[in-house]
């Protein structure tokens, strides 16, 4: 037996491992079983050399509890480790020979995970004592146990195995004792191994075996087949993932089966795009774009980083733009750096090119969709829609891929680019300073009847009813020259695209000012709050506009809120049609003031009803009077 010291910088490093390196201490399976994995890649490099003879056909890794000795024990048939290299990498920490081996075999391909160093260590964050037993590939290696209890001192003295490989066995005791619950483990292997390259198992399963019955017998035919089960190891992981392999050997209902593997039980996606680069960086993944159902409560945190099929984290903000972590799916890279601050990755150089890819590679898939199946692209416009605009809005590299490709939909449901809207409504919605004016509505059915007041004044109106349209509506108005958005209703009709025509008034002078000073006494309103106006005869004898820039502030105040933009009385303006015949000529005549009193309070209702800002006691106010005017 032989004893020793840990060679690390404090005494006190054991405590400093559990608290600080891995805020989540359920990541010490990770590292044990992603050294194991490594273990067992390198065995196959070296065989592949020539240096090892041995076979290395089905080499797994095997996690087994023991509830009554209160151990862990993962196991490898990896390449093992001599009595040298146990005092070298395993007693002197962040001597990690993961940098010796990449640099021998640096032209080899060999997929190998540990980088930091430090991996091992994490097993004493719920260990009381760590054995390693471990046996070397190297010819007349003799197999040797390390021991050590989580202080500096450890021990090492020979041991029995017969196979080439690496048991750590981890005593854990106390509070820790939840990871010697089959569930704990399994959940962790769901989590971190899923997807990891050499076989993982644990425990056994049962598995059914459809076996023929004796057709001779008289029961053969009311039991043809007997369903029996037999036992079999239980292997957890997939160890080719979909996002390893070519694209040009799978199909879309390989996808499809991968994402219901990633995420059961959700709706298909709608398409989705296989990252493959191997320069200048290694990246692999695939990313789908979900169907979203809810636009306010989209799901975010679903795509998972890998890094050489290890599971790291489903936090990819510093990775992945801010917009397109609305996708979901799996980016595997070896060359994000992941023992690094967050606020570090984010100006990392490869993750900036990174990132910079993946930001390519939406923008490619979108434009292919777009100019090869038009029909597709417009039928799915409805969730694509969100992450194009999220992202125009937010970054303008993107911004600028897909400008050509965004989608405005008309009330009508038809699409058109923004150039060819623009194109559109040239003739019809170029306002007196040549501003081109693109009418919208958010809601086309409570905003009908300036929807049709419009449409029937030759306008074309739009529908933005997506949550991001106001954003969106202002990045079109910074990037386009000389365009300008309003809602349907922030202007009565004829001054929607301000044009400078005179217009024909039915009213004189003083029978206007009589006509607001019936409105401001009866609804006690401020003069400027009120407007007569040449209305075309047919449009509505009263009307409420909300002008954009005020509702634009109060839907920009209810967004912060968390509310929807849209009613709401707020601020808004009572505009009467100076040539509608229920001004002009009833109003203007009547001589019972109390007629008046009525009929001008029934007018305004009307208005408010109109813009579905009628309720309560006005309300039931308004449907009795409206029943006396029908009686009358
Ligand atoms: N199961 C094993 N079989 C063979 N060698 C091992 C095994 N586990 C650990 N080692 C050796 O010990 C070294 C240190 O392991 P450790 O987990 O601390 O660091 P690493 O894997 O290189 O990096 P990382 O911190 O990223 O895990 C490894 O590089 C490897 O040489």
């Amino acid at each position: 037996m032989n004893k020793g010291h840990i060679s690390v910088q404090s005494e006190n490093i054991f405590p400093i491992i559990k608290q600080f390196l891995y805020s989540d201490q359920d990541i010490f399976l990770r590292e044990l079983v992603s050294n194991a994995v490594d273990a067992i890649q390198k065995l196959k490099t070296l065989s592949r050399k020539g240096e090892f003879k041995g076979s290395t056909e089905d080499l797994r890794i095997k996690i087994e509890i023991d509830p009554d000795k209160k151990t862990l024990t993962i196991s490898d048939q990896g390449l093992g480790m001599t009595e040298e290299e146990v005092k070298k990498y395993l007693n002197q920490m962040a001597l990690s020979s993961a940098n010796d081996f990449l640099d021998k075999y640096k032209d080899e391909g060999t997929g190998i995970i540990g980088h930091f160093g430090l991996g091992f260590y994490s097993s004493f964050m719920v260990a009381k004592k760590v054995e390693v037993v471990t046996k070397s590939w190297q010819k007349d290696a003799k197999a040797v146990k390390w021991i050590c209890e989580g202080e500096p001192e450890y021990m090492i003295e020979d041991a029995t195995r017969d196979q080439v490989g690496t048991d750590v066995i981890l005593h854990i005791e106390g509070e820790d004792e939840e990871y010697l619950e089959e569930r704990t483990i399994s959940d962790l292997l769901e989590k971190y191994c899923k997807f990891l390259p050499v076989p993982i198992q644990f425990g056994t399963k049962e598995v059914p075996v459809e076996t023929a019955t004796d057709e001779s017998t008289d029961e053969a035919e009311d039991k043809a087949k007997e369903v029996e089960t037999e036992e079999v190891p239980n292997i957890i992981n997939n160890t080719h993932p979909l996002w390893k392999k070519n694209p040009t050997d799978l199909n879309d209902q390989d996808y499809l089966d991968f994402y219901d593997e990633l995420y059961p039980y959700s709706d298909q996606p709608l398409f989705w795009i296989h990252l493959n680069i191997d320069f200048p960086f290694h990246l692999t993944g695939v990313l789908y774009f979900p169907k979203i159902h809810n636009q306010l409560e989209v799901q975010k945190n679903k795509i998972h980083l890998y890094s050489n099929q290890v599971y790291v984290t489903d936090e990819v903000k510093e990775i992945v733009p801010e917009f397109l972590t609305l996708l979901h799916g799996v980016i595997d890279s070896p060359d994000i750096p992941l023992n690094v601050s967050r606020s570090a990755l984010q100006s990392d150089r490869n993750v900036k090119k990174i990132t910079g890819y993946i930001t390519k590679k939406v923008a490619d898939k979108l434009k292919e969709l777009y100019n090869t199946d038009r029909e597709q692209y417009e039928a799915k416009w409805e969730d694509i829609g969100v992450f194009i605009k999220y992202g125009m809005i937010s970054d303008e590299k993107f911004y600028d891929r897909v400008k050509d490709i965004v989608l405005l939909k008309s009330t009508e449901g038809e699409y058109h680019t923004i150039d060819a809207y623009l194109d559109k409504i040239k003739d019809s919605q170029t306002d007196k300073n040549d501003v081109r004016v693109v009418i919208y509505t958010f809601h086309k059915d409570a905003q009908d009847s300036y929807v049709t007041a419009a449409q029937d004044y030759g306008y074309d109106v739009l529908l933005l009813d997506q949550v991001l349209d106001n954003h969106f509506i202002q990045t079109v108005e910074q990037k386009w020259d000389k365009v300008r958005f309003v809602r349907v209703d922030s202007e009565t009709v004829d001054q929607l695209v301000a044009k400078d025509e005179e217009k024909e008034t039915a009213l004189s002078e003083k029978e206007q000012e009589k006509i607001k000073g019936i409105f401001k006494d009866v609804l006690s309103l401020d003069d400027h709050r009120l407007e007569i106006r040449p209305l075309p005869v047919d449009a509505a004898p009263v009307q409420i506009v909300k002008p954009e820039f005020m509702r634009r502030m109060e839907d920009m105040q209810r967004m912060q809120s968390g509310q929807l933009p849209g009613q709401g009385l707020g601020m808004h303006q009572i505009v009467i049609n100076g040539n509608h015949p229920l001004i002009a000529q009833k109003l203007n005549n009547m001589r019972s003031e109390e007629k008046k009193v009525d009929f001008t309070k029934y007018l305004y209702n009307l208005a408010l009803l109109n813009q579905n800002m009628l309720n309560g006691k006005a309300l039931t106010d308004f449907v009795k009077q409206s029943l006396d005017y029908a009686n009358s």
